[in-house]
């Protein structure tokens, strides 16, 4: 091995020269200013095909991002392997969509969905939610109900009836005598069910109470409790709706029963976990009281972790990843670091890994995580970039480390707020943690190498068609910087081919001076 490498993803910077709502742009960072202007920097693309998803109309995320950061690979991702599940037909030819199926028929109950109300393609498709509908009724499925979990976060802000009019269309042309079906309850997808890395347990415990028992503020339609909570609070935007339930006369139309079988359609797996493990988890499920469990067969989408087989049923396999970075460096015997805050620990091992929670090896891999704050991140931009950087000079100083990498969350976290001038204040945190990094490899002789998964406060500000201005919560579609600072000596990298994130992963080994594995995408040396 050359010289140790320490590797940081800057979550949600992208890169561009677009002015319009930039606050990657607007900050004041002048060591990421210095590192681009005097060392080797390019820009690599993080989203559609380049990471695996379906088109290049899908913007990047932290799982493909990191995935395709950690493995050197292009590997199709759940929302492309889904779609064609779906087309061709094999999602239905299951074992796991028969055992669900023949479940509800036989009891005569019914067949619950949940998940994201969007078609953002991060953690789900309205598409795939409104194609099982249609199948399960034309498999003679008697009674559905859907759970929503409004999105805003993928899509625009306030989009959310967009989406809800798209499923009740649907459910208008299916429901008949034969096929009792309705929309049952729902919220904010950052107010109830879709909690992460377990940052705050009494999010899905809202959503379960919601969805499993038919407890929550009652509505006779997802249209109104919309509107209703948009007057009471307004401004709010889709993802912070608090949680509702709808009702007939009084009665919940949607409560689960024994007997009922229930399918959580996201398939992306950090925000999906928590539930599943509430659905599979047995009488010593210790992490919020799920009240009289009902008898239902559950199944995810994919499932979300191979390693702890969660959740026991799902009805698309994952991809299966192979040949990762850190495989290639245990087996160099090469000791490496991981770190990050809650929010985006799990980004840095298990999305690195390849969907894996469980470490190659407890002897060479190190996690570390810092515990996030559980509140609004505008409020708190700069997040834990302090501990981080912290604690990576720590592992830099204490020379035992061939890799290190973090992930700085703040570009992504605050600019899904919404709130730019939070974003800019969370860019420029990021910036003097970054100061304080490049320091410490320079003394201790590292090479420090920046980059990001996808954009997204690099883009806060958005014109549509008619040339109205509004802000934006979603990710970009932009290209991330790649930056190699070395201050012995400068790595000169290929300027020309149109690399992506895969080709990190490649470019590190070249740096650490170790031979990549043959599947690999090139390495970006010159
Ligand atoms: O918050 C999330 O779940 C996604 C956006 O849906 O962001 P990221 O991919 O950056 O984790
Ligand atoms: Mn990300
Ligand atoms: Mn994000």
């Amino acid at each position: 091995m050359k010289k140790p490498v320490v590797l940081v993803v800057m979550d949600g910077v992208g890169e561009s020269s677009e002015a319009l709502g930039n606050m990657v742009m607007q900050a004041t960072t002048p060591t990421l200013d210095a590192l681009k202007a005097n060392d080797p920097f390019r820009t690599i693309k993080a989203h559609g095909t380049a990471v695996g998803l379906p088109s290049d109309d899908d913007m990047g995320n932290s799982e493909v991002g990191h995935n395709a950061l950690g493995c050197g690979q292009v590997y199709s991702q759940g929302a492309k392997l889904v779609n064609e599940s779906i087309e061709g037909g094999s999602i239905y030819a299951s074992d796991t969509w028969k055992e669900l199926v023949a479940g509800v028929k036989t009891s005569g109950g019914a067949l619950h969905f949940i998940g994201l109300l969007s078609d953002g393609n991060v953690h789900s498709n309205i598409g795939h939610l409104l194609a099982m509908l249609k199948e399960a009724k034309a498999e003679g499925v008697s009674k559905a109900r859907v759970h929503i979990l409004l999105d805003g976060r993928d899509v625009p802000a306030t989009s959310a009836l967009e989406y809800v009019d798209q499923l009740e269309n649907t459910i208008a042309e299916l429901k008949d005598a034969s096929f009792d079906v309705c929309i049952a309850s729902g919220g904010g997808r950052m107010q109830i069910t879709m909690d992460r890395y377990q940052a705050n347990w009494s999010m899905v415990e809202k959503g379960w109470n919601i969805h499993v028992h038919g407890e929550g503020r009652a509505f006779a339609s997802a249209k109104e409790a919309i509107e209703t909570y948009r007057a009471e609070q307004p401004g709010v935007i889709d993802q912070d709706l608090p949680g509702f339930v709808i009702a007939e006369n009084g009665t919940p139309v949607g409560a689960m029963k024994d007997g009922d079988s229930v399918i959580l359609f996201n398939f992306r797996g950090d925000r999906a976990l928590e539930l599943s493990m509430a659905f599979d988890g047995d009488a010593s499920f210790d992490k919020f009281d799920r009240g009289v469990m009902p008898k239902v067969l559950y199944a995810g989408m994919l499932e979300y972790d191979g390693d702890l087989h969660i959740p026991h049923k799902y009805l698309v396999n994952p991809p299966q990843i192979r040949h990762t970075l850190t495989e290639l460096l245990v087996e160099n015997g090469i000791n490496e670091y991981a770190c990050s805050e809650t929010q985006k620990y799990g980004h840095v091992t298990y999305f690195w890994n390849g969907n894996r929670s469980e470490k190659f090896s407890e002897e060479l891999e190190t996690w570390q995580e810092v515990p996030s704050d559980v509140r609004s991140f505008d409020e708190c931009p700069w997040m834990k970039g302090t501990e981080i950087t912290d604690l990576v000079i720590e592992a830099i100083e204490s020379g035992k480390y061939g890799f290190i990498r973090c992930n700085f969350p703040n570009g992504d976290m605050v600019g899904h707020t919404g709130n730019l001038y939070a974003t800019e204040i969370a860019v420029e945190t990021v910036d003097l943690c970054l100061t304080r990094i490049q320091k410490a490899c320079d003394e201790h002789g590292c090479i420090l190498v920046v980059t990001a998964d996808h954009g997204n406060s690099d883009q806060m500000l958005e014109k549509n068609k008619k040339g109205v201005v509004s802000v934006r919560t979603a990710h970009s579609l932009r290209p991330v910087p790649f930056i190699i600072h070395d201050a012995d000596e400068r790595h000169e990298m290929d300027m020309e081919s149109p690399f992506g994130l895969a080709n990190v992963a490649p470019t590190v080994v070249e740096l650490l001076g170790l031979k990549p594995y043959d599947c690999w995408e090139k390495s970006m040396l010159k």
